[in-house]
């Protein structure tokens, strides 16, 4: 069993950090509980690796403590902390049978080899791999070579969390479904916490009932794939899930508006007294694509705005379109009006999110 706990952990492969820019992990409080399937979502760059080495144990943190269960392992090397890891490219053996990659974990720990077997089989026939238990490892596709790799954490009893680092890179991608799939079972089946690091959205809201939003070395938001689209905590997060990302407008209080360079902005007014309250200049209004509504003909309160682009998508479509020389999307029905030059837009109220300093900020109901 673990309970991973990070505490005000940071990371830096400078000899002599002068900035948090030369910080892979700045400042990280975090709890994994037992059992969880968890991504760890997050571009190229934002430390996601950097973290699932320091979890493992593969990297030691330049600054704070990592806790198995209360204890403090920042010591402890990758073997003595019952975590597998599995890795972008699979690491077998190839001139092994499966059947030896497998059950090689547990022989190193001096198994029993009727318990060897055991194991090995029920592994193999959770993965599929049960037909090619006598084949050398080498001749195997990349698909078998990563179930394999995924195999050898699992055929450890006393395995409690396994990280996976982007495992299916090297997967064709019609085979990647079934293996995410397969995944998803193994986590049922096994109360092992999971870790799934991956820069794709899609693939972390499959696998994970919870994902880990990195950027710039930093956890932004710790949610369900759903908390993570309706309620964005910082403006990444906002920009990097869905599809398109969240539309943000720049604004400023001035004379009782909030205004977007010279448009002033219909806000509901809990959001423009926010805003005129607010003692940071950067301060941002969100809105997702999928909350705009796009009318074809003037209306009162509505903003007027320039279409640029009208893409059909089958069941739905995305409208590109400018605002104060910025371009905007929204996302419309698949039976929308047609629109000429101008465009008449409406935000839905409670889909209005605030950004201080790139923060949501819970806004204070009238
Ligand atoms: N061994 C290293 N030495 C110096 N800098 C490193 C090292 N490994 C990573 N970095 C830097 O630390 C930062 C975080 O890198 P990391 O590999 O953890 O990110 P990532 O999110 O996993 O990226 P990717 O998805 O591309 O693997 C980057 O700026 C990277 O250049």
């Amino acid at each position: 069993m673990a309970e991973i706990i990070l505490k005000t952990l940071a990371h830096t492969y400078s000899a002599n950090p002068q900035s948090p820019d030369d910080y892979a992990i700045r400042h990280m409080e975090h709890v994994w509980h037992q059992g969880g399937a968890y991504a760890l979502l997050g571009p190229s760059g934002c430390g996601k690796s950097t973290l699932l080495n320091i979890i493992s144990g593969l990297l030691e943190p330049s600054e704070g403590d990592v806790l198995f269960d209360g204890q403090r392992v920042n010591e402890l090397p990758p073997e003595e902390r019952n975590i597998a890891q599995v890795f972008q490219f699979p690491v077998i053996y190839d001139t092994m049978t499966v059947f030896d990659n497998l059950a090689f974990p547990l022989r190193n720990m001096n198994t029993p080899e009727h318990r060897v077997k055991n194991k090995v089989l029920d592994v193999a026939d959770i993965l599929d791999l049960t037909e090619l238990l006598k084949r050398k490892a080498k001749g195997l596709t990349a698909d078998e070579k990563q179930k394999v790799s995924m195999g050898r954490g699992l055929v450890r009893d006393d395995v409690s969390a396994i990280l996976f680092d982007e495992p299916l890179t090297v997967i064709d991608p019609q085979l990647k479904w079934k293996l995410r799939r397969k995944l998803k079972e193994i986590h049922q089946r096994f109360n092992i916490t999971m870790i799934y690091v991956t820069h794709d959205q899609l693939e972390a809201s499959t696998f994970a009932d919870k994902i880990a939003v990195m950027y710039e070395g930093q956890m932004v938001q710790f949610g369900t794939p759903q908390e993570l689209f309706e309620t964005p905590a910082h403006t990444f997060v906002g920009y990097f899930i869905g599809s398109p990302g969240m539309n943000l407008f720049a604004v400023r209080y001035e004379a009782g508006e909030a205004w977007f360079g010279d448009i002033a902005l219909t806000l509901p007014s809990k959001v423009t007294r926010a805003i005129a309250q607010a003692s940071s200049r950067n301060i941002k209004v969100g809105i997702r694509p999928e909350f705009i509504t796009v009318h074809a003909n003037p209306r009162e309160g509505a903003l007027v705005a320039r279409k640029r682009r009208l893409q059909d998508l089958g069941t739905y479509a995305i409208l590109t379109f400018e605002l104060g020389n910025e371009l905007f999307k929204a996302r419309l029905p698949e039976d929308h009006a047609a629109y000429g030059d101008e465009v008449y837009l409406e935000f839905e109220p409670e889909h209005i999110g605030l950004y201080i300093d790139e923060y949501r900020v819970g806004v204070p109901c009238e």
